[in-house]
């Protein structure tokens, strides 16, 4: 007997879309990917700032403050991260059905894992941004000293030095951190959002 065979979904009157009517505006997940470092949690921050000055409706989910509670459970191995992608990806979902703009800021090093978000929303609602940075690059910032730790053993499975990171093959937005100043990759996000009309 499967575990939800005697749960029944409620059908209650109010859908997305009269909260998207509320809001003023599209509700959709911006997926950032990347190295530790690469930038994901700086950008994401000024674009919400960006987004919220001009009247829209938003949330970060952040790796390091989503491991502290909902995913304190979790650690790094690949079945870890699986599942600590799978409960992001449904409490994003949740967002959007209540109308809100979700920046979700994790490494989500597996392409599968990903995609499996990906499939949960409306083929308009999943934005995936690579944050591209050599691994040179970040591990010169190293702005939480973690890679000098990974390097000298004392941090395991690290992304990047001992664990793997699937780059993203077909993302809507790539924005290369080394090559551009934070600016410059915030603005090539907002331009995006603009062309699409969201
Ligand atoms: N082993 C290992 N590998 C990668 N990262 C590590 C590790 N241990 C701790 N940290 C810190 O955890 C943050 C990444 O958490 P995420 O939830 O984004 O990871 S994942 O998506 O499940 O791969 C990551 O945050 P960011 O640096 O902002 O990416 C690190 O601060
Ligand atoms: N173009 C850029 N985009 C984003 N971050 C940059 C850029 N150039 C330099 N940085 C610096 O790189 C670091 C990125 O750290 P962070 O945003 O925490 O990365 P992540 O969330 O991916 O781990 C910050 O110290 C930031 O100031």
């Amino acid at each position: 007997m499967s575990r939800q065979e005697n749960v029944h979904q409620h059908a209650f009157s109010l859908t997305k879309e009269h909260r998207q009517t509320l809001h003023g505006h599209k509700s959709y997940i911006l997926w950032f990917t990347g190295l530790s470092g690469s930038g994901k949690s700086t950008i994401a921050n000024m674009v919400e700032a960006k987004l919220h000055a001009k009247g829209v409706s938003t949330y970060i989910l952040d790796g390091d403050n989503l491991r502290n509670g909902l995913n304190e459970d979790l650690g790094f191995s690949m079945d870890d991260r699986k599942e600590n992608i799978r409960r992001i990806g449904e409490v994003s979902k949740i967002f959007v059905d209540s109308g809100i703009v979700v920046l979700a800021t994790f490494i989500s090093p597996y392409a599968n894992d990903r995609e499996d978000v990906r499939k949960k929303v409306e083929s308009d609602e999943f934005i995936e941004i690579y944050v591209k940075c050599p691994i040179e690059a970040c591990e010169e910032r190293d702005p939480k000293g973690l890679y000098k730790k990974a390097r000298i053993g004392k941090i395991t499975d690290f992304t990047g030095v001992s664990a793997p990171y699937e780059e993203p093959e077909n993302p809507e937005i790539i924005i290369e951190t080394s090559e551009n100043t934070i600016e410059e990759c915030v603005q090539q996000i907002i331009n995006y959002l603009v062309d699409a009309g969201i």
